[in-house]
This record gives C-alpha cells, sequence and structure tokens, in this order.
C-alpha cells in the first residue's frame, strides 16, 4: 500500500468527502485522512474499492500511502484548524511535497504558510473551492495560486475533477502567493451581493405585487431561463416550492430571518476599504447579515415606528421592472467585484488576469451565470478595461434596465421597504458615471478645518485658504 496514491485529502467533512469521491471517480487514486474514525469509515465505504480509494485517522499511514512528490489537499476549517494540519504534517513529508489549501483561508495568512513551508522545502498554495458539496462532487470551479511550477503537479487532476464549460475546465493558474484565496474570497464578496439582491427582489414581489410562493417559483424559474440565468436564481426558485416538512405550508416562511456569515464577505469588504476601492453593494451586503442577526432590536423597533402600507403594484409590470432592476444588479456588483481584483492584484502583484477569472466562474461555483460570458467577453476585446460599466456591451444593458431601478427604489423608499442593495448598486452607478460630485465642497471643509490643502479645476498645484477671512 506504501507510495501507491495518486492525490491525499486531509478533512473528510462536507467538501472533503465529496472531493475524494470525484478525484476517485475521474481515475486517481486517493488517500484520506481525518480525525474522526466515522469519517473515514464511510468514505471508504462509500468509495467502495480500498484500492482507488482508502483513508484513515493516522497521519503516518496517511503520507506513507501518497506518491511522491506528495499532493496534499486540505479541507478543513479555516483558521487555526489549517496551521494544525501543517504542524501534524512536516515531520512526515520529504523535500518538493506540495500542500494546497482549499478552504476559504484568509490571504494573509496562506502568504505567511508559503514562505514558512518554503524554507522547509515544501510547496504550498492556496486553491479556493466553489460549488458547495455537490460542486465538489460534480464539479467545482477551483482558484488555485502559489507556485506555478507546483501547480503542473496538480493541474492534470484539477483539470479532471473541475466543472466543464463547454468542454473548458473550470480552473486555472491564477497567480503567485494567495491569489487564489483572494480570487476565492472575492468570489464569495460577490456572492454575498448577488444573494441579498435576490432577497431583495423576492420582498418587493411579495409585498408590492402579492406573490405567492408558487407565483415566485415560477418568476424566477422563468427569469433563470432567460439573461439572469444563474445557479442563484435556479435555487432560489426552487426553494420556493420546498414545502415544510412540519406541515407549516412553505419552508421558507418558517426560517429565522437571520442570516449567518463565516467571514469571506466581510473580509472582501474589510481588504477593498484598505485599498480604496468602493465595493458599496458587498458592503451593503455584509450590513445586512449584521443587521438580520439584530432581531431582538428589529422587534422592539417596529413596535416604536408606524411604516406605510405599500401602494399595490400592477403584477405583471412589476415582475418585469424587478428582472431589469436584478440583472442591472447583479451587473453592478460583478463590475465591484472585478474592480477590487483588478486593483488588488496591482498592489499584491498577482498579475490577475480577469477573462481567465470570469470564464473559471461560468460553471461549477456559486456565483455561475450567463452573464459571466459576457464579462469575459468584455475583458477579452479589452485587457485593460478598468471597469464593466465601460464596457460597450454593459453600457447598452445598463442603459436600458437602469429606469426600472430608479423606479423600485423611489417605490421602496415610499412604500418602507428596504431595498439596500438595490439602491445602492444604484447610487454606485450614479456616482461613477457622474462628471462632477460634491465632494469639492468636502475637499472645502477639510481645508477649512484642518489645512488639509486642495486642488483646483483650473490650475495645477496644491492650494491652502484662509477661509472666512
Ligand atoms: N461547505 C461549503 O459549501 C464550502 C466550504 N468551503 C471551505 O472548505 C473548508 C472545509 O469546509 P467544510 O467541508 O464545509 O467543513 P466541515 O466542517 O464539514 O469539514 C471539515 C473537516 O475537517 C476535519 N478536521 C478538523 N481538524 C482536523 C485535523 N486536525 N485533521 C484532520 N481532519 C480535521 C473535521 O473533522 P471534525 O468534524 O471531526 O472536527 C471535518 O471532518 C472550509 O475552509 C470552508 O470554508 C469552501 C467552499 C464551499
Ligand atoms: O465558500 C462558500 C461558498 O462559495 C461557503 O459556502 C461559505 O461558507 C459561504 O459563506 P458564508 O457562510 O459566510 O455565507
Amino acid at each position: 500500500m506504501a507510495d501507491t496514491y495518486d492525490f491525499g485529502l486531509v478533512g473528510l467533512g462536507v467538501m472533503g468527502q465529496n472531493f475524494i469521491l470525484n478525484v476517485a471517480d475521474n481515475g486517481f487514486t486517493a488517500f484520506g485522512n481525518d480525525l474522526d474514525p466515522e469519517k473515514v469509515k464511510a468514505l471508504i465505504k462509500l468509495g467502495g474499492d480500498e484500492n482507488k480509494i482508502n483513508a484513515s485517522v493516522a497521519v503516518t499511514e496517511f503520507i506513507k500511502a501518497l506518491k511522491t512528490p506528495r499532493k496534499i489537499m486540505l479541507l478543513v476549517p479555516a483558521g487555526k484548524v489549517v496551521d494544525i494540519v501543517i504542524e501534524s504534517l512536516l515531520p512526515h513529508l520529504d523535500e518538493g511535497d506540495i500542500i494546497i489549501d482549499g478552504g476559504n483561508s484568509f490571504f494573509t495568512d496562506t502568504d505567511r504558510r508559503e514562505a514558512y513551508l518554503k524554507e522547509k522545502g515544501i510547496n504550498f498554495f492556496g486553491a479556493g473551492v466553489s460549488g458547495g458539496a455537490k460542486g465538489a462532487r460534480k464539479g467545482p470551479s477551483i482558484m488555485p495560486g502559489g507556485s506555478r511550477d507546483a501547480y503542473q503537479h496538480v493541474k492534470p487532476i484539477f483539470e479532471a475533477v473541475s466543472a466543464k464549460y463547454k468542454g473548458e475546465p473550470c480552473v486555472t493558474y491564477l497567480g503567485p502567493k494567495s491569489a487564489g484565496n483572494y480570487v476565492k474570497m472575492v468570489h464569495n464578496g460577490i456572492e454575498y451581493g448577488l444573494m441579498q439582491l435576490t432577497s431583495e427582489i423576492y420582498d418587493l414581489l411579495r409585498k408590492a405585487g402579492s406573490l405567492t410562493n408558487e407565483e415566485l417559483h415560477k418568476t424566477y424559474a422563468l427569469w433563470n431561463e432567460g439573461r439572469l440565468q444563474s445557479f442563484l436564481v435556479e435555487i432560489t426558485s426552487k426553494i420556493f416550492e420546498q414545502k415544510d416538512e412540519f406541515g407549516n405550508g412553505n419552508l421558507v416562511d418558517q426560517i429565522l430571518d437571520k442570516a449567518k456569515q463565516k467571514g469571506t464577505g466581510k473580509w472582501t469588504s474589510q481588504n477593498a476599504m484598505d485599498l480604496g476601492i468602493p465595493v458599496p453593494t458587498i458592503d451593503i451586503a455584509v450590513s445586512m447579515r449584521e443587521i438580520s442577526a439584530l432581531k431582538s432590536e428589529r422587534i422592539k423597533a417596529d413596535e416604536l415606528y408606524d411604516r406605510p402600507t405599500p401602494e399595490s403594484f400592477d403584477k405583471k409590470e412589476l415582475i418585469v421592472k424587478a428582472e431589469n432592476a436584478l440583472y442591472f444588479a447583479f451587473i453592478i456588483t460583478y463590475a465591484q467585484g472585478m474592480h477590487q481584483l483588478a486593483d488588488a492584484s496591482k498592489e499584491y502583484g498577482y498579475e490577475l488576469k480577469l477573462t481567465e477569472i470570469a470564464k473559471i466562474w461560468r460553471a461549477g461555483c456559486i456565483i455561475r451565470a450567463a452573464l459571466l460570458a459576457d464579462i469575459a467577453d468584455a475583458f477579452k476585446a479589452d485587457e485593460n478595461l478598468q471597469n464593466l460599466l465601460l464596457s460597450t456591451y454593459f453600457v447598452e444593458k445598463v442603459q436600458e434596465t437602469v429606469d426600472s431601478v430608479r423606479e423600485l427604489v423611489a417605490y421602496g423608499a415610499k412604500n418602507g421597504i428596504p431595498l439596500p442593495g438595490l439602491s445602492n448598486a444604484l447610487t454606485y452607478f450614479d456616482a461613477y458615471t457622474s462628471t462632477r460630485l460634491p465632494l469639492n465642497l468636502i475637499q472645502a471643509q477639510r481645508d477649512y478645518f484642518g489645512s488639509h490643502t486642495y486642488e483646483r479645476l483650473d490650475r495645477k498645484g496644491i492650494f491652502h485658504t484662509e477661509w472666512g477671512l
């Protein structure tokens, strides 16, 4: 059994178990490891043939079973556990072995781990995986970064197990250092934005148009056949038809309206702030999960204030406008995420190719959408495109949908329906496309109270005024 397996995987939980079975399905032999003997047993049983897929709780047995250079993927919870697992593997590894962190690790942790392991002759790289349990099993989108040479050893396995878009694997080497984890982080930031927008439109449809769950199911299903075709719209349509197993109508109506988060959306926002890149639709999606968590305060506050009863909206007209609005806001969210990737790439030296990123997101991942093929084309047509909103293709798409957004945002404000993602996307658009913003006044105020100086429109140089004299 020594030195026989092609691929090792530590962490046989939701992602790990599915990923390793996918590896075996694609003709590679694989060996798993987990602290939990039940998970080890379960994998061996599911694998069916121990020569093809095997597992052990013992790290020594796990390491011995792998062909060199060993290719070991970690799918364990992000944070300290990754360091603990690395330390447990290290004494048994040989120079040239490869550790791949497939989890949602924070990108600076990946840089630290890569530098630490390089000193010991071990290759380390981060490879974000997206697609949830089903994706891991049937074909995820994989976002590897780190050593290009080390990636070559894993490339055939990753290309075989990844999702395919029209035959093209949804994986490619993205760049050095933590490029893979960074791209996965922004993927999740975009995911937060799209989820927030999808839920706001649901709120609007049920409150303004009185759509039933059955109508919501049909509406999202229909949208999923058009330009909004995407994994999130597809699962949303399915969610509305799920019955509650306790017999209380539809399950969605029984789910507590407090959204949890594991950190990747917040990190996207925090890092965008650090780099000075505006991603307000992602920021507000994170804030909305935080507001949702304040359930008991929300209940108290609701009792203190009157709220308008929503005026009814013609159902057919509302559905058309809501589809326009969701399409518009999806474009804006991707535009913000791609902008963040472009600027981060310069800052961290990742040399990211946005076309390639859009291409590997076209299938397998949570934010897969028909729109991504158009986004890939836009970056292909202009490699230096600073923002999707500057692409001719998207100018037309945004132009034909923005009026619906204006109308719905105004309706929401007047009728007390919170649409923060939608209004934020609109505000971002209006601000980004304004030649003049009122921030000249902010510069004047800063100079007034703090002598912070300002620049002028009509001449070059840095100026200060003794205001009010
Ligand atoms: N779930 C999802 O949809 C997605 C998750 N991810 C990321 O993938 C990673 C894994 O997530 P997920 O599979 O959901 O997590 P799970 O908690 O389901 O699985 C993690 C597994 O790692 C095991 N583990 C913990 N410590 C060790 C150790 N020292 N040695 C060996 N095994 C260990 C756990 O065992 P035990 O339970 O006994 O502690 C568990 O079986 C995370 O970084 C997550 O953010 C990425 C994309 C999608
Ligand atoms: O990476 C993922 C999807 O792409 C994971 O499902 C992640 O847990 C989602 O983030 P959160 O739990 O914060 O909603």
